[in-house]
């Protein structure tokens, strides 16, 4: 159970990723990708924050903005109290170390070129003053701390496996002694033998280490075994954040709902009782997006009020946050039971 008055690590209020479009013979600037449209989030120390939807909701481009790999449209992040958010991007070298990014694809985030030592002692080479022998020593480490053989440690990366690569990618991450790290599908490109492998190794690193992880990923089942709380992207925004138990046994939002419809259920007594939602219609482009709420095309308890104005994303419940009109009386009435000025408050003030 999270402890309400705890300081987050990361916060991130109302964070805009819009990419431009370019077209012609003179690359005008006609639109923008809509990437991440006003996502607000907190990261508490210690927690794993599942960070799931359909491909292409914004989750990798979220990730990668609250790292600043982007120059951001819009929007704040704080990183222990830090703000990160402005533009033009601050120098973020004092702050790199603590906050690292393991990716989806092994193969493709390690330099073919590189062996294994001085791909995970790069970031010691950038950031720290050790000298050559105790970089070396502290990769040894690394890579005991990550499950790989350090008399592998001269070899190229061709030379491991899917699963193992993955571990070299971890443990570079690992270099610097980050607090928060960004993993992205970090499994997705992997067999499914070696997943859980993967899986484990990051809770007992998590463990080790004292870290926080913001975890990506389409696969929900995964998600409910490792996150502690977990929000749900919809085209470029956050619908619903939620405990993961909360979350899995009584989804608030439609689109939660039925995107939890379609993981399977091992139990067969439930899977009889549970119903698959199929929704109608396909995904609008982040490039122009509804009126009103982004999920009404497709929302099978659309109201009229959905296709004209855009829901707030609020606490309908404690801890429990969602962007959906079904929810505005709940709120409206709890908040005037309770006799506060609760609408008036902004998001920013909350920790989410
Ligand atoms: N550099 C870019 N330039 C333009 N559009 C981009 C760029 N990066 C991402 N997009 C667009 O932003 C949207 C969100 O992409 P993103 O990769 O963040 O989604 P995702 O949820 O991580 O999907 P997936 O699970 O498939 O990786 C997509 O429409 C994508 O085409």
């Amino acid at each position: 159970m999270l402890d309400a008055a705890r300081k987050p690590l990361v916060s991130v209020r109302d964070l805009k990723m819009h990419f431009p479009i370019y077209a012609g013979l003179f690359r005008r600037r006609v639109g923008e990708v809509k990437a991440v449209d006003g996502v607000s989030f907190d990261v508490f120390e210690g927690e794993t924050l599942g960070l799931v939807g359909e491909s292409g909701c914004g989750k990798s481009t979220c990730g990668r903005a609250v790292l600043r790999l982007y120059d951001i449209t819009d929007g704040s992040i704080t990183i222990e109290g830090r703000e990160i958010g402005q533009t033009p991007q601050p120098d973020l070298r004092p702050m790199r170390p603590t906050m690292q990014m393991v990716f989806q694809d092994p193969q493709a985030s390690l330099n073919p070129r590189m062996t294994v030592e001085d791909i995970i002692k790069e970031p010691l080479d950038e950031h720290t003053t050790l000298t050559d022998a105790e970089k070396r020593e502290k990769v040894g480490e690394l890579m005991d701390a990550v499950g790989l053989n350090r008399k592998f440690a001269k070899r190229y990366p061709h030379a491991f496996s899917g699963g193992q690569r993955q571990r070299i990618g971890i443990a570079r991450a690992l270099a610097l002694n980050p607090k928060f790290i960004v993993c992205d599908e970090p499994i997705a490109a992997l067999d499914v033998s070696i997943q859980a492998q993967v899986v484990n190794l990051l809770e007992d690193l998590q463990e080790q280490f004292g870290l926080t992880y913001l975890f990506i990923s389409h696969d929900l089942s995964m998600v409910r075994h490792i996150a502690t709380r977990v929000a749900v992207m919809y085209l470029g925004k956050v619908v619903e954040l939620a405990p993961r138990e909360g979350l899995y046994a009584d989804p608030l939002h439609p689109y939660t709902n039925a995107l939890l419809s379609a993981v399977p259920e091992p139990d067969p007594s439930l899977a009889r009782k549970s119903e698959r939602i199929i929704l109608q219609g396909d995904v609008p482009s982040p490039s122009n997006p509804p009126k009103g709420c982004n999920f009404c095309t497709r929302c099978p308890s659309v109201m009229d009020i959905c296709k004209e104005v855009e829901p707030d994303y609020r606490e309908v419940k404690p801890g429990r946050f969602v962007a959906c009109h079904l929810f505005n009386e709940i709120n409206d009435t709890a908040s005037q039971m309770a006799g506060t000025e609760d609408k008036k408050s902004t998001n920013k003030e909350k920790t989410l």
